[in-house]
């Protein structure tokens, strides 16, 4: 175990006991440390049959624990500042969950302190960064061959939402994906924001609003749609066709097996993240870990958590008031880089 990344996982839940099984069984160079989750059960059902690992219910006691040097968050929204904060202090590499700190002014504060100690020491879980779809659509983007980008078209469905979901987590939660995503695809900040409420879904909790039409306006004119419905109810689909000067290019088409019996071809469509964005969560996590084992930090920055941040309290606001709302960002400590890079 010498020579493993000992990681403590804060937050055993869907995402935290996935990323334990991750750290564990597929990526190399990191074992799992100690796991934190104020329901103890859960914290030790997702460390079951693991070796040298120590089960806490305050997060702050694991990041104290033998053999912990590095940190992945994945709590829920709300905890994630003290996390970071608390991580920060020990200057312990950390992977934290998106959104990484749901209100503006928290993510500022985890701003300024990043950027009081002038290095990175954090990546945030915007995973889809590590999608090969979406890394392809970047370098065709970045290539130039089709032009300027003029819009891009997104689509984002869950069948469910999770108890407790509320109609601002759409765009915080979800969408923030898809702030995300523009901001990297388009290098350019988003600046204002509109959304537009269909009728709700029948399928939809009694008062959710959902589905829910997020356009965003960005620095250098492009427009950026997102269709986002989380009661969709048949299938996990995530897609986005950039339009070009020159052309467009689309991914997330339905992309496995096709079955054909009985006189009909038959498609699996996803149903949940897990399945349809694996191979990033694999690609994302490993990134991490072997960025902490070389002493670096490397992917989505706390820049862009920030923003997402930003952005995603516009569209909150655009979403209560029913018209436009302006993003104001922050001026940008020089420790970052710009949007897309
Ligand atoms: N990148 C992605 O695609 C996804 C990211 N997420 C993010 O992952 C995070 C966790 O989401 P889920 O696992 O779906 O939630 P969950 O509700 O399944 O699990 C959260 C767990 O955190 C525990 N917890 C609560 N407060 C805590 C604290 N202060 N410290 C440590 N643990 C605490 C809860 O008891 C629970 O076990 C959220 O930030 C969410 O937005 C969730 C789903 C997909
Ligand atoms: O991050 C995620 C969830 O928190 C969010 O609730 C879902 O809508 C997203 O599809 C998923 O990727």
């Amino acid at each position: 175990m010498g020579d493993l990344l000992g990681v403590a996982v804060l937050g055993a839940g869907h995402m935290g006991a996935d990323h334990i099984r991750r750290l564990d069984q597929v990526v190399s160079g990191a074992r799992v440390a100690a796991v934190a989750d104020p329901d103890r059960d859960r914290a030790e059902a997702a460390v079951a049959g693991l070796a040298g690992v120590t089960v806490h219910t305050d997060p702050v006691a694991a990041l104290d624990a033998p053999g912990v040097a590095a940190v992945l968050i994945a709590s829920p929204g709300p905890a994630h500042e003290e996390a970071l904060l608390a991580a920060f202090e020990r200057r312990l590499p950390v992977l934290c969950e998106k959104p990484m700190v749901p209100d503006s002014a928290g993510a500022l504060r985890v701003v300024e302190a990043e950027a009081r100690i002038g290095r990175r020491l954090a990546q945030i879980g915007f995973m889809r960064r590590y999608d090969a779809e979406y890394q392809r659509l970047k370098a065709l983007l970045d290539g130039g061959s089709l032009g300027r980008p003029l819009m891009l078209h997104c689509t984002h469905r869950n069948v469910s939402s999770p108890a407790g979901f509320t109609s601002a987590m759409l765009i915080n939660s979800s969408v923030s994906h898809e702030i995300d995503a523009a901001r990297w695809l388009l290098g350019q900040e988003l600046t204002a924001v509109t959304v537009l409420r269909p009728a709700p879904s029948a399928g939809a909790p009694e008062g959710l609003i959902d589905p829910q039409f997020v356009l965003f306006e960005t620095e250098r004119g492009a427009l950026v749609d997102v269709e986002v419905f989380v009661n969709c109810g048949f299938g996990y689909q995530v897609r986005c066709e950039a339009v070009c000067e020159a052309g467009s290019a689309r991914i997330g088409d339905e992309h496995t097996m096709v079955v054909t019996a009985r006189g009909a071809a038959r498609e699996e469509v996803a149903q949940d993240y897990l399945v349809r964005f694996a191979d990033a969560y694999d690609r994302e996590v490993q990134a991490w870990v072997d960025a902490a084992r070389r002493g670096e930090v490397t992917g989505p920055d706390v820049w862009d958590g920030y923003a997402a941040a930003v952005v995603a309290e516009a569209g909150v606001r655009a979403l209560s008031t029913g018209g436009r709302a302006t993003v104001d960002l922050a001026p940008r400590p020089d420790v970052y880089a710009t949007a897309g890079r």
